[in-house]
């Protein structure tokens, strides 16, 4: 099984790019840009990596984000997470960013996308990999700074192809951001959001009818509502599910209570994603592995979730078969 799951070629929908920032390129620069981190050494930082739900996790990723100053720093926090999918044999990756991190520090925007877009059009040059870029705004801030980071993104347009919406879920309900959402849909962005990780499935009937999304990121909450359940069958919705993410925020106490397999064999549209590899001990196929090793899945269920990744991606119908098929060579 684990050879399986190293050889098939995967695609990536649910990635934050800054949380693929590794302990030592934190180390490098922190030093480099002479800003204060409150580790000694990289033992200390994987210490602090012990969450009890989302928002202590938020607290440590926004800190570790404070090192990221230049264009050159998000090339190399970039080039490093391309270098994690050519080790999974990720082909497509379609990465998160939330500006609004940086923007608050000082850090321009451009030098944000740039750095990105400049290591994603290497990675297609060097190893073929195709990306796509999704900016998220922050929920815990106001519709009002997601209208400004909106206008700002609009002279990047040709290279954001979807907007979406992460940070703390609870208390911020997809609803506080529908007149953005709507703005970003005009202007002819995807949508996506962060719906049903910790909080109830509301959230994702939100998402789904206030924010008109193209995918759910997470939505493992929805399992609760056998009406949504059904709905999200009949629509074929994507949820990119993040199984090591869930377990490190204890959205699930253990690996074995997670409801992936439930989900699947229910019939909805699955995909298995890192979220932040960085600090949830992993980058995708570990995720796999986590699963093949903790739950009854099968290698159908894997070949499911890998060729869910290339149906939910923001590619076109071409590639879509084109990568289809790759799946189906390296089965034989
Ligand atoms: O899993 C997540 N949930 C919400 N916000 C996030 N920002 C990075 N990762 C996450
Ligand atoms: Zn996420």
């Amino acid at each position: 099984m684990i050879e399986l799951i190293k050889k098939l070629p995967k695609a990536e929908l649910h990635l934050h790019i800054e949380g693929s920032l590794e302990p030592e390129l934190m180390f490098r620069l922190a030093k480099k840009n002479d800003v204060k981190i409150p580790y000694e050494n990289i033992e200390d930082v994987r210490k602090a990596y012990n969450f009890t739900n989302l928002q202590t996790f938020l607290d440590i990723y926004y800190a570790g984000a404070n090192v990221l100053l230049t264009k050159d720093d998000f090339y190399d926090l970039t080039w490093e997470y391309i270098l994690k999918c050519v080790e999974d044999n990720v082909i497509h990756t379609e990465i998160f960013f939330d500006p609004q991190t940086h923007t608050e520090r000082g850090v321009p925007f451009e030098a944000v996308i740039t750095g990105i877009k400049e290591a994603l059009a290497d990675a297609k040059e060097k190893y073929g990999i195709t990306s796509c870029i999704i900016m998220c705004f922050l929920r815990h801030l106001s519709q009002e700074d997601a209208f400004e980071t909106l206008e700002q993104a609009l002279a990047f347009k040709d290279d954001i192809i979807g907007v979406g919406l992460d940070s703390s879920e609870l208390g911020n309900p997809p609803s506080k951001f529908k007149e953005v959402f709507k703005k970003a849909k005009e202007e002819g962005f995807k949508l996506v959001a962060h719906a049903g990780e910790e909080a109830d499935f509301s959230y994702i009937y939100e998402a789904l009818d206030l924010l008109n999304i193209n995918r759910i990121d997470h939505g493992v909450q929805s399992i609760k509502s056998p009406e949504l359940m059904q709905r999200l069958k009949d629509e074929q919705m994507p949820l990119t599910v993040c199984p090591n993410s869930n377990i490190e925020l204890k959205v699930f106490e253990t690996y074995k209570e997670h409801n992936i397999k439930e989900l699947l064999d229910y019939g909805l549209n699955i995909s298995v994603n890192s979220d932040d590899p960085a600090y949830f001990k992993g980058y995708v196929n570990q995720n796999f592995i986590n699963l093949y090793e903790n739950l009854p899945i099968t290698e159908d269920d894997v070949i499911t979730l890998v060729k869910n990744s290339f149906r939910s991606a923001f590619i076109d119908d071409e590639l879509k078969e084109a990568y289809l098929a790759k799946v189906d060579l390296a089965l034989q």
